[in-house]
């Protein structure tokens, strides 16, 4: 196994049917990832050691979902230098308004790279192109990807026009 250049980490094991998205994406880039439960309210010394650890550890990006009050990514970015990606979780109340406002609104010189509601897909996405930015091959990957997509787009717009009465 190579060793991991992205952290998923999460709140809950409860957050995994969200999160699963950005392994999923990782896996399609070929990137190596590690998964693992912290939690700033229920882990404080847990997660710190963790966040401390992991550049030294060879991690390039830590991906950080959860949900409600969402201080893990923001406490996260607040011990380590690495991109940290946060991803709000959707909880039953709220929406994950709650979730995405409490990460979004980092105090400046904490930065926190927020995607949407939900997003997880995106972070896994933004994760590989933090690694791409200085990995050839990985870069040549997003461009295929990049390139699928607009084909994907081309090919719908083209069987959109082909189904209306006037074609
Ligand atoms: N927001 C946080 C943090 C944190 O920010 O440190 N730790 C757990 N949680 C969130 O609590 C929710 C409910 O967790 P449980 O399902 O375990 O009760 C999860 O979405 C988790 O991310």
């Amino acid at each position: 196994m190579s060793t991991p250049l992205v952290a998923v980490v999460m709140g809950s094991d409860s957050d995994w049917s969200v999160m699963q998205n950005a392994a999923t994406a990782l896996d399609e880039f070929g990137i190596a990832y590690e998964v693992e439960v912290l939690s700033a309210h229920r882990t404080p010394d847990a997660m710190i050691a963790y966040g401390r650890a992991a550049a030294g550890r060879g991690i390039r990006a830590i991906i950080a979902g959860a949900g409600g009050a969402a201080h893990l990514p923001g406490m996260i970015a607040s011990v380590t230098t690495l991109p940290v990606i946060g991803v709000p979780v959707p909880l039953a109340y709220l929406d994950g308004m709650d979730s995405l406002l409490s990460i979004v609104q980092m105090p400046a010189g904490i930065p926190v790279a927020t995607v949407s509601i939900g997003g997880a897909r995106n972070a896994g996405i933004l994760a590989a192109r933090i690694i791409g930015s200085s990995d050839a091959p990985i870069a040549a990957r997003l461009a295929a990807f990049a390139a699928d997509l607009e084909q994907q787009v081309a090919r719908k717009n083209a069987a959109l026009k082909a189904s209306l009465p006037s074609s």
